[in-house]
């Protein structure tokens, strides 16, 4: 997957049903209330507010919100750790790690996940040297893991009981 999306400014795209517009930029403390509340909507993980804000203060650049008519549809909440590689056995690198994303149901299939996602990773690649990206799903998640895999993450490991209700998470993973 190329990573040819440009990481300044905020980014105007025309969604795959050819008619929706919508705007693909960096969040703000603004839109943390909205981000919390897409979150709660539409995951069940959900996590405390300082969470999100550690997130926007540490790694601004691979936070990713998308707006729909002035209105926030969408995020992709990122970071970067150094730890071991998903990619390259027994290497110890900087892996960006996708920690959460979500759409409005209303906003979905047009492309807008697909958007943020290359934004944040290419961010976490250039402003935060990730060489890598990994993530956690669920193992029913197939839209998810569908999306992922056409990004080019490959599922690299699996998660026994990963979830709070004992649902097992799949491990994925993709160069940058
Ligand atoms: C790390 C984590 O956060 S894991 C949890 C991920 N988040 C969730 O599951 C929350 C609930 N779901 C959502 O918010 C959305 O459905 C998302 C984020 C999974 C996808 O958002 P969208 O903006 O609709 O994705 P986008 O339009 O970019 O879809 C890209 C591709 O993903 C796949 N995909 C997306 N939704 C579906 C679906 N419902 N069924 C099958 N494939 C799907 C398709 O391959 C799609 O391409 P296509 O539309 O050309 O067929
Ligand atoms: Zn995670």
């Amino acid at each position: 997957m190329t990573l040819d999306v440009s990481t300044e400014g905020p980014q105007r795209m025309l969604g795959k049903d050819g008619k929706t517009e919508f705007v693909i930029r960096e969040a703000t403390y603004r839109d943390l209330n909205d981000v919390i509340a897409i979150n709660r909507k539409v995951l069940p993980e959900n996590y405390p507010n300082w969470f999100f804000v550690e997130h926007l203060e540490q790694f601004p650049k691979a936070f990713i919100v998308a707006e729909v008519g002035g209105r926030v549809v969408g995020y992709v909440m990122s970071r970067v750790e150094y730890g071991w590689s998903n990619v390259n056995k027994g290497k110890a690198v900087r892996r960006g790690h996708i920690v959460s994303v979500g759409v409005l149901p209303e906003a979905r299939r047009l492309g807008i996940a697909t958007a943020m996602m290359l934004r944040a990773m290419k961010a976490m690649k250039i402003y935060y040297g990730a060489s890598e990206v990994y993530l956690e799903v669920r193992v029913s998640n197939t839209p998810a893991i569908s999306l992922y895999e056409k990004l080019g993450y490959k599922i690299v490991g699996r998660i026994p009981r990963y979830y709070s209700d004992g649902e097992d998470a799949f491990l994925m993973a993709c160069p940058l």
